[in-house]
């Protein structure tokens, strides 16, 4: 995984560079076994759709961590265990879901960060629709591909630019 990061916590992170850390206001939880986690940031932007994310996460992670705004929808589930699997397998560096998860027990024995807004068990559609390594936003951050990005159980932060 060359691009994994060591994480810093991220209340040492706004101690560090106060308001110029980008914190997410959004409430997360956690289901990976990783629950401290960084890296450069990779993104999908879907509404109840895996497809795209499903794809990418097949494909090696070097360490990325992949920010997926699913626009908040609790309707249907983005990611369950096999496609947290195959991101586990393909050295990703862990998942921020603004969206719901489902196999929470078998998530949480996973060697990866994954944070999600909650868990549905009904599956999301496969039509790939939605878009790769644009800009997101959510919780009053924009996530850009490149970004760096550190989580733990405090919340999730991005580094200022050009640092
Ligand atoms: O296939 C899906 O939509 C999600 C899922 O259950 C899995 O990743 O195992």
């Amino acid at each position: 995984m060359p691009h994994a990061l060591i994480p810093v916590p991220t209340a040492d992170l706004v101690d560090q560079y106060g308001p110029e850390l980008r914190v997410c206001d959004l409430q997360f939880r956690q289901f990976g076994a990783h629950h401290s986690f960084a890296g450069p940031v990779r993104t999908v932007s879907c509404h109840e759709d895996n497809g795209l994310l499903r794809d990418l996460l097949r494909t090696p992670g070097d360490g990325h961590v992949l920010v997926v705004d699913g626009g908040g929808s609790l309707r249907t589930a983005l990611v369950g265990d096999l496609i947290a699997g195959a991101a586990q397998d393909n050295g990703w560096g862990g998942l921020i879901l603004h969206g719901a998860v489902r196999d929470s027990v078998a998530l949480s024995g996973l060697r990866l960060g994954i944070k999600a807004l909650g868990t549905i068990p009904r599956k999301s559609a496969k039509d790939s629709a939605g878009a790769v390594d644009v800009p997101v936003t959510f919780g009053n951050v924009t996530f850009r591909p490149g970004d760096i990005l550190h989580a733990d159980d405090d919340g999730i932060a991005l580094l200022p630019e050009n640092t």
